[in-house]
């Protein structure tokens, strides 16, 4: 797999792309378009806006960055969210009970910007380096949003980089839940899979190492771990779940340690 290039084309972010170009083994490039540039497949572009990955070329379509204020997430928070999602039965919020969530595959932060809007704390842990940058970004950008709500959102989301099965397996009961969402392998042919899409596989992988984040996950949740998986896929480590939420595309896997209490965290919305 070719790392994206990086390319800056805003002087302050100079050094925030020579350390993410050097951290990856990617080439840096400045004041370019990913539109002029015929390969590798995929540019992290920093300009004025914020981070983005992109496909290069002159036909390039949408780029992918966090965006929890004009994004879809933020768009659901305001048309659809609430306690009668599926994510949130499987996490267990209700409204006295606001778990305390590690959500231990970040990636986008879609999910946990989910579980914070329905007032839970979360800790987001993501180990790849340009995932990490573009919502590190997006974190920052909502944090200076015009929108007070989002701004009190994002303020319950703490990110971290590091690969969560170190962490977690030594922070023995260190949280209520433990959200998990690795990658799945695609089973379209790629001519099927939307760009964006493939741009966020190119830049990680297929998590091929995801069945090894359940067990360390067991050691740090108190009450319950949740894993998202596409609906048909195999259980996580072979390992049935004690109960599952299915939806139309995916499924929520609750691996339950504890029942949890009636009230938890309340006082904090
Ligand atoms: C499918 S994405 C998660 C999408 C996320 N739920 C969202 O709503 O945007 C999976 C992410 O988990 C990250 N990941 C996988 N294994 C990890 C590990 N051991 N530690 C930290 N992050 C990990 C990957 O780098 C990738 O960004």
């Amino acid at each position: 797999m070719t790392p994206p290039v990086v390319i800056c084309n805003h002087p302050e972010q100079r050094s925030a792309g020579a350390r993410l170009a050097s951290v990856m083994g990617a080439s840096l490039l400045f004041d370019v378009s990913p539109a002029d540039l015929a390969e590798p497949e995929f540019a992290l572009l920093f300009e004025a806006t914020g981070l983005s990955l992109m496909a290069t070329g002159p036909k390039a379509p949408g780029a992918v960055r966090a965006d929890f204020v004009s994004g879809a997430v933020n768009h659901r928070r305001q048309f659809g969210g609430g306690k009668g999602q599926m994510i949130a039965k499987a996490v267990g919020v209700q409204a006295r009970v606001k778990p305390l969530v590690l959500d231990a595959t970040a990636g986008l932060g879609r999910d946990a910007f989910v579980l914070a809007t329905l007032g839970c704390q979360v800790r987001l842990f993501e180990r790849s380096p340009a995932v990490f940058a573009l919502l590190a970004d997006g974190l920052d950008r909502a944090r200076q949003a015009q929108d007070p709500a989002v701004v009190a959102i994002v303020a319950r989301m703490q990110l971290l980089e590091v690969d969560s099965r170190l962490s977690m397996a030594s922070a023995e009961h260190s949280v209520d839940v433990v959200y998990l969402d690795p990658m799945f392998p695609q089973r379209q042919k790629s001519a099927e899979v939307k760009k964006e899409m493939k741009a966020f596989h190119s830049l990680v992988g297929a998590d091929a190492d995801a069945d090894e984040l359940l067990a360390s996950a067991l050691v740090a949740a108190r009450y319950r771990v949740v894993v998202k998986r596409p609906r048909k896929a195999p259980d996580l480590a072979n390992r049935a779940p004690s109960y599952r939420l299915e939806g139309k595309t995916s499924r929520y896997d609750i691996y339950t340690l504890k029942k949890l209490p009636d009230s938890l965290n309340d006082t904090q919305e």
